[in-house]
């Protein structure tokens, strides 16, 4: 006798919802100044909370977009938004990543919005990241690009500049300016993006992250290192829920 095994095929898209309103679930209360991510994974988190608010399920609550992308969806659910200037300090942001690491290390800025994300979350007192498991890795830099916002201004003599970086000696590093359709790629700040490509893993990420600010001309750049409390990670198993090694 043939016997069928039902398997439940569970859709990226699946994934992301979960760990997107989990997040909201777990760490949004009433009364929290929140940051707001940007991407695919973050939009279902933006969605809980203003599907939270509009219920009365939270209230009192004021957030920071990352981006403008970001910005106009809360607006479509009447999230009440702030600045950092007027709000310095939040209780717990949410976001996305392109690559996280054992120790919560991340990678971001493939969807653009780095600087915005960064100087958000770096005042968040609690960074928790959504992703599928897709996105763990052993070490940082090889999924895909590691972006960095640069000045318009001479940005050839900047990617030049990059390119020399001493911790990415090794790492068979190269280049490219981001492209939007048949123009350069301009972000929220109206900079432009240098996407870095390794053959091999940055084997010193806090050397890098250093060399990489220090040239002039780099405004930021897409690691994220120490800022992650929390990952939470979704996959065919399920969720589970990743903390900080204190
Ligand atoms: O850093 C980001 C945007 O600048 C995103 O958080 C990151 O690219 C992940 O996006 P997604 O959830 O769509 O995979």
């Amino acid at each position: 006798m043939a016997t069928t095994i039902q398997m439940q095929v569970i859709s990226t898209e699946e994934l992301k919802k979960a760990v997107g309103y989990k997040a909201v679930d777990d760490h949004i209360r009433s009364g929290m100044v929140v940051g707001l991510g940007t991407g695919s994974t973050a939009y279902y988190a933006v969605e809980r909370l203003g599907q939270k608010i509009k219920k009365g399920e939270i209230v009192d609550i004021v957030a920071i977009p990352t981006s403008t992308k970001t910005e106009h969806q809360a607006k479509t659910w009447d999230i009440p938004l702030v600045t950092l200037d007027t709000h310095p300090s939040l209780d717990v942001a949410i976001d996305g990543a392109d690559e996280v690491d054992d120790q919560l290390n991340l990678v971001k800025g493939r969807g653009g919005a780095l600087l915005r994300e960064k100087m958000v979350e770096v005042e968040a007192k609690k960074l928790v990241i959504i992703v599928d498991e897709s996105k763990l890795v052993k070490g940082l830099g090889i999924t895909g690009a590691m972006p960095v916002e640069v000045t318009p201004f001479c940005w050839k003599r900047t990617m030049r500049r990059l390119l020399e970086v001493e911790a990415f000696q090794g790492c068979q590093v190269s280049a490219k300016i981001r492209e939007d359709k048949d123009t350069v790629y301009l972000t929220d700040n109206h900079n432009y993006i240098i996407d870095l490509f390794f053959q091999k893993p940055i084997p010193d990420i806090s050397l890098a992250a250093r060399q990489l600010i220090e040239i002039v001309g780099v405004v930021e750049h897409g690691l994220f290192l120490n800022m992650a409390d929390i990952c939470i990670v979704s996959g065919m198993n399920g969720i589970r829920v990743v903390e900080k090694n204190p």
